[in-house]
């Protein structure tokens, strides 16, 4: 069964559908990415998938008691206010020293429980930030664009890291990324969005694909040549889109 399933969901920001004709399910373990231009819904069907936001037509399922971790893009500090890592992670309830530590030691960063937030570097609050997602040892892992604002390597570290929590800790993920260059090789599977599941597969489906390959390794446009690429075919279903597939 999985943990989390969307039904054909439909989910309005006002006169905006920004997602439309969605189904998706999240099974225990697997790594699934979500990629997409720009607007296309990406966040918005997260948001709908962990119950953050009310599909306007279709419905959610989750398993009872399902326990998700949260990592957002980043974290916004006011470096006028004090507060140690320690001290963050035991926000909003205090969670004790040992699950601190042990946490903290799985996301590469044990080193660093005493140092003020405000003196991090990327890298590092987002180790922090997942290092707290991970607190209640969570079925699911979900994250939107984590790693922005980071330098490939540090982003290919990251998820790197996030295969390994998911090998250690046995949970799900779930994931927003703008560079799925970057992110293919921790992944099971990808989801291409455009408001409505354009394809999806496995990574070997979509880097076989030649304008992928051509632009392997240039940046985000690796991930939207991958895109258009794959989108240059006709639909089985009658979706009524209301966007264009560029060649
Ligand atoms: N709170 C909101 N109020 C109004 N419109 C919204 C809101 N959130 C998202 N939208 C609109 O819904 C559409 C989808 O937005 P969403 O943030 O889900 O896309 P995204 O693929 O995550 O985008 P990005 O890659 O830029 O983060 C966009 O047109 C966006 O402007």
């Amino acid at each position: 069964m999985p943990l989390i399933s969307a039904q054909n969901i439909e989910v309005h920001h006002g006169a905006t559908r920004a997602v439309f004709g969605v189904s998706l399910a999240l099974d225990p373990g697997e790594i699934v990415t979500i990629v997409g231009p720009n607007g296309s819904g990406k966040s918005t069907l997260l948001r709908a998938m962990i119950g953050a936001v009310t599909p306007n037509k279709g419905t959610i399922t989750k398993q009872p008691d399902l326990r998700i971790g949260y990592v957002p893009q980043t974290l916004h500090i006011d470096t006028a206010l004090p507060m140690t890592v320690r001290r963050f992670l035991n926000l909003p309830k205090r969670v004790g020293g040992g699950k601190i530590q042990a946490a903290l030691a799985k996301t590469g960063v044990e080193a660093i429980e005493k140092q003020q937030l405000s003196g991090l570097s990327g890298g590092q609050l987002q180790r922090v930030l997942l290092a707290r997602a991970i607190l209640n040892d969570p079925q699911v892992l979900v994250l939107d664009e984590p790693t922005q604002g980071l330098d490939q390597p540090a982003s290919a570290a990251f998820y790197r890291l996030i295969e390994t929590l998911r090998d250690d800790l046995g949970c799900a993920v779930l994931m927003v990324s703008h560079e799925l260059h970057v992110v293919m090789s921790a992944t099971d599977r990808v989801i291409c969005l455009n408001g409505h599941i354009c394809c999806e597969g496995t990574p070997d489906v979509v880097t076989a694909a030649p304008a992928y390959r051509e632009l392997f390794g240039t940046g985000t446009g690796g991930a939207l040549a991958l895109y258009r690429h794959e989108h240059n075919h006709d639909h089985d279903h009658d979706h009524d889109h209301d966007h264009e597939h560029s060649a």
